[in-house]
């Protein structure tokens, strides 16, 4: 099913783990940043109704979606005890073929980050037709990404958890 008949904000608090004791980093793109401040509040509210506290969430800025996987990888080495980080951003169909150049380089190099690295990163990129769905997903009649992001993160932050009790 497609976003649309979905809401991306629907969640309920009990099926979610309590992120009081996570930390979380959001990088998040400058590029449309009307959409990315909103995405981004969207998952700071839904962090913080699940129990996340305020000091335990770390934000960095980068120019564009495609830096989103620079600045993520950066931030999971910068600050170790991270269970979870955000990556934020907007990219919205221009004139030329750039829209998928950058939209592939994100969404491959996120799925690298999670493939070779420890700490999850979650994939907040909307890659829109047009502003309209753009500002649909980040708040408006399909609710809002940065909200599912937040409880991707929280889930993905307790399945490490898990895995490295069973580890040992
Ligand atoms: N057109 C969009 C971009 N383009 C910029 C790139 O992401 C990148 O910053 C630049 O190519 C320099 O490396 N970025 C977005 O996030 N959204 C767009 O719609
Ligand atoms: C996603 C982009 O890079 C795009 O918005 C840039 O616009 P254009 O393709 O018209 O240069």
């Amino acid at each position: 099913m497609a976003t649309a008949g979905n809401n991306l904000s629907a969640y309920d608090p009990k099926d979610v783990p309590s992120a009081r004791d996570m930390r979380f980093g959001l990088v998040v793109s400058e590029w449309n940043d009307q959409i990315t401040q909103a995405l981004f509040q969207g998952a700071f509210d839904a962090l913080i109704d699940c129990g996340a506290l305020k000091e335990n969430i770390v934000r960095w800025n980068v120019p564009g979606s495609f830096e989103l996987v620079y600045g993520s990888k950066k931030m999971t080495e910068a600050f170790d005890m991270l269970d979870a980080v955000i990556a934020v951003g907007s990219v919205i169909q221009g004139e030329t073929k750039h829209f998928d150049f950058v939209c592939e380089a994100v969404s491959q190099g996120i799925k690298d980050l999670n493939v070779r690295g420890d700490i999850p990163v979650i994939f907040c990129v909307l890659t829109d037709n047009n502003i309209e769905q753009s500002l649909a997903r980040s708040g408006g009649e399909h609710g809002n990404k940065g909200t599912e992001a937040a409880i991707a993160a929280i889930k993905m932050a307790q399945l490490r958890r898990d895995a490295k009790f069973y580890k040992g």
